[in-house]
């Protein structure tokens, strides 16, 4: 059992508020973790709002997101609360998991480990699906918890991709993703990843963690939103760590339409979050010519999760 949650930081931000919280998390062997959480103008336990979780890449903390994502306007206006996690746990102690950037702390893949050296307490996926849920229902917040979508960048994007797709339960109406990390078992990162997290390897991680795997075998109606920056200024898709043409190919071929799996190749852009938070002027079905509205690719994803979780 998760123990109660503790305020840490408070801030007002577009009329709503951005709390940061810590808690000793069972998921993560009892380490203290923090998450975000953005509550918008208007929620109260008579208006609960639904929530749309936020998942971070490679090196990140619950900050990234929050911070640098511009996602915090946009959810303000449509009524939409965001949950922020961690990307791993904090300060395990185990052998080498601070030695490279990619793999152990702030890396922790979105996935629950099965080899004993991680297992105890690199367990993101039931953080997330799980622990996050429970410990903000048990704490009163005007979370409508019926509602709720998934999106993320890099690995984040991966994570958000697989936990969408795995979900036994359909925790969530709608994923998207920035530049996702879209068939793992087939790139270095995801690699290292599951050879090390996993007592199965890359072969255990088929099944339940790659985003690519998981749609060439589903069934049920998707709602899947991905833009990636295709050009060579993303040196992570340069080196095949993304991949987001094998998961758009697997989709087509198990018949999802675009309308079902929308996949956009974005020209120019980095892997940084200048790409998630823009949109270049050269988008010109997003420029209202009456009066000049130009909406970020954040904004972008905001609206498509709204469409689903305020039906
Ligand atoms: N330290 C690394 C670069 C790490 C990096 O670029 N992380 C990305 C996510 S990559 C995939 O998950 C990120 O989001 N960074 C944080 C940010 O605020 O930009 C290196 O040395 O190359």
């Amino acid at each position: 059992m998760s123990e109660a949650l503790e305020k840490v930081s408070s801030n007002r931000a577009f009329e709503g508020e951005i709390i940061k919280y810590k808690f000793k998390s069972a998921t993560l062997g009892g380490l203290s973790a923090n998450f975000n959480l953005f509550i918008p103008p208007g929620a109260s336990p008579t208006n609960k709002v639904p929530l749309l979780t936020y998942l971070a890449g490679l090196t990140c903390t619950e900050d990234n997101g929050a911070q640098k994502g511009a996602f915090l306007g946009p959810a303000a206006s449509q009524g939409i609360a965001i949950l922020f996690p961690d990307t791993s746990p904090r300060g395990a102690g185990i052998e080498g998991e601070d030695v490279d950037w990619d793999f152990g702390t702030g890396a922790g893949f979105y996935l629950n480990a099965t080899n004993s050296k991680y297992a105890a307490y690199y367990n993101m996926y039931s953080h997330i699906t799980l622990e996050l849920p429970q410990i903000i229902e048990t704490a009163g917040l005007p979370i409508d918890l019926k509602r709720q979508s998934v999106f993320g960048h890099s690995m984040g994007g991966h994570g958000a991709l697989t936990l969408y797709l795995s979900s036994s339960t359909k925790q969530y109406r709608s994923a998207s993703a920035f530049s996702p990390i879209a068939n793992p078992t087939k790139c270095p990162w995801g690699e290292k990843a599951f050879s090390g997290y996993l007592q199965g390897g890359v072969e255990e991680a088929k099944e339940k963690y790659d985003a690519t795997e998981l749609i060439s075998k589903s069934k049920d109606p998707v709602h899947i939103l991905i833009d990636y920056a295709s050009g060579t200024a993303d040196n992570f898709y340069k080196q095949g760590q993304l991949l987001p043409e094998n998961f758009l190919k697997a989709a087509r071929d198990s018949g999802f339409d675009e309308f079902q799996v929308r996949v956009r190749s974005q020209e120019g852009y980095d892997h940084s979050y200048y790409f998630v938070s823009e949109k270049s002027f050269r988008s010109a079905s997003t420029i209202d010519t009456g009066v000049v509205k130009i909406s970020s690719f954040a904004t972008d994803h905001i609206h498509f999760h709204a469409n689903f979780l305020k039906a």
